[in-house]
């Protein structure tokens, strides 16, 4: 019998930080999400002289994509038929440099993923399920199929990295700190230099620990790196950088307080996060000192949140019947209630000078990171009833919106048939916590 694993790992949703986590002085906080993406993997004896990866992404046309990983290469993964996918060459690459495997047994390794519906538009896509688990087929490739921004690559890159480990140290322990650690500082290498871009990592991180408070480590640890066609000298320090640099990262795990809950709505057009960081980058250095007084700001308002919804979780512990009282408040209370409290005040009087900083930031940066119409539907997201605060996450645009409501709020039914709302589609998602977890292969069978 052939023996397989499986191990899955969420999506994200960074609720404040964005352009200023770039930044390792500045810290974000990051959501995980119920919707995650998965890889179920399978060791086989190769049946040529060749070791092979092939991964295969059936929901999307029966994408495949088929390396041959040979040491006298470097490792670097060789497409059988020219397809190819950055993020899981980059995770094959690093894996197989790191570990330097023997391959004088040829090996098959297949790897097959699936991903949770609220990565990507649902249009014209067919449901399979079992009685496990359920996925969205659909008739296009990856690349051609509309994403909702819930971070699909960063879930990809770390379930093939924990996939792909797992092959080389069959006693990999996803619930073991020291291997998560590994997991996530090998997916961070190749995400990044699949991206062909320096992100903050903040995705990454989530996929593999969860919802957390995060702060980015120096970008130069990954583009220090040699070529890859330093060969031996790109593994030895890739394996330096592994184990033994401090990343200086900050990763502690956190959860949005009780009884609240993230609502993220689609608005279906979507924005380009680098073109919209490189217009920011370029304001904030051509703005200096006054853009560093703005980073200031967001920063302590950043900070206050984060601290305001620590307060809230443990008031719901200490004080249970003043916490009700909160939501209650919340759940059709009106403005007045809402705001004698001096918790919720905080968190919103946060909320809307971020976005108020941020307008500025769009108006003289030209990047669009809360344009007018988003405004509009953040604004009105606020009247209803349930709503803590609405926020662009992440890079903002028009991807989506994230609101934090109280569990009770029915934000469906309050916005059906009212025009304000006729751009967005609320997502069947909810935050949740857990990053990185081992699943059970059986799970994936005869999806139907
Ligand atoms: N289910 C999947 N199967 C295979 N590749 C995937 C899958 N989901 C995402 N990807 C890869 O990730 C890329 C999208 O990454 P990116 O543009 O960074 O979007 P996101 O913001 O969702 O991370 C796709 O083009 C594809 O290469
Ligand atoms: C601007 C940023 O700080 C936040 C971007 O957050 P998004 O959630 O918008 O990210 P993508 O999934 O890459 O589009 C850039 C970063 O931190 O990488």
């Amino acid at each position: 019998m052939v023996e397989s694993r499986a191990f899955s790992a969420p999506g994200k949703a960074l609720l404040v930080g964005g352009y200023l986590v770039l930044d390792p002085k500045y810290k974000s906080y990051v959501v995980a999400l119920s919707a995650r993406m998965h890889g179920v993997v399978s060791k086989h004896e190769s049946e040529d002289n060749h070791t092979r990866v092939t991964v295969t992404s059936s929901q999307f046309n029966n994408d495949s994509w088929s390396y041959i990983v040979e040491e006298n290469n470097a490792f670097f993964p060789n497409s059988v038929d020219g397809k190819r996918n950055p993020f899981i060459e980059m995770a094959i690459f690093n894996v197989f440099t790191y570990f330097k495997p023997d391959l004088s047994n040829k090996l098959d390794i297949q790897i097959e993923i699936f991903s949770d519906s609220g990565y990507h538009s649902q249009a014209g896509s067919v449901l399979k399920r079992n009685s496990f688990k359920e996925f969205s087929y659909h008739s296009h490739s990856i690349t051609e199929v509309p994403k909702t921004g819930l971070g699909s690559s960063a879930g990809l890159a770390t379930v093939v990295t924990a996939a792909l480990v797992s092959v080389f140290n069959p006693n990999l322990d996803v619930n073991r700190d020291q291997d998560l650690t590994l997991i996530h500082n090998l997916a961070q290498v190749a995400h990044c230099q699949a991206q062909g871009k320096v992100g903050s990592g903040f995705d990454v991180a989530a996929a593999t620990f969860g919802s957390i408070m995060y702060q980015r480590f120096d970008p130069r640890l990954i583009t220090d790196l040699p070529e890859h066609s330093a060969g031996q000298i790109y593994g030895q320090q890739l394996r330096s950088l592994v184990n033994q640099v401090d990343w200086k990262v900050t990763i502690e795990r956190v959860r949005l307080p009780d009884q609240l809950r993230l609502v993220m709505g689609d608005v279906n057009s979507g924005s380009e996060t680098t073109k919209l960081v490189a217009k920011v980058i370029s304001w904030y250095n051509a703005n200096l000192p006054r853009s560093l007084d703005v980073y200031e700001e967001l920063n302590c308002l950043n900070e206050e949140f984060i601290k305001t919804l620590g307060v809230l979780n443990s008031l719901a512990a200490k004080d249970p019947n003043r916490y009700a009282q909160m939501m209650e408040a919340l759940n059709g209370g009106g403005y007045k209630r809402i705001m004698a409290f001096s918790e919720l005040a905080k968190l919103r009087n946060c909320i809307n000078c971020i976005r108020e900083n941020f307008r500025l930031i769009t108006k003289e940066s030209g990047a669009d990171i809360e344009p007018s119409v988003q405004t509009e539907l953040l604004d009105a997201c606020m009247w209803l009833d349930g709503v803590l605060t609405a926020v662009l996450p992440g890079a903002g645009g028009y991807d989506a919106i994230s609101l934090i409501t109280t569990k009770d709020a029915d934000i469906r039914s309050q916005t059906e048939g009212n025009s304000a709302f006729d751009a967005v589609t609320w997502l069947d998602l909810s935050q949740a916590d857990i990053g990185l977890v081992e699943e059970n292969p059986i799970h994936y069978q005869d999806l139907k």
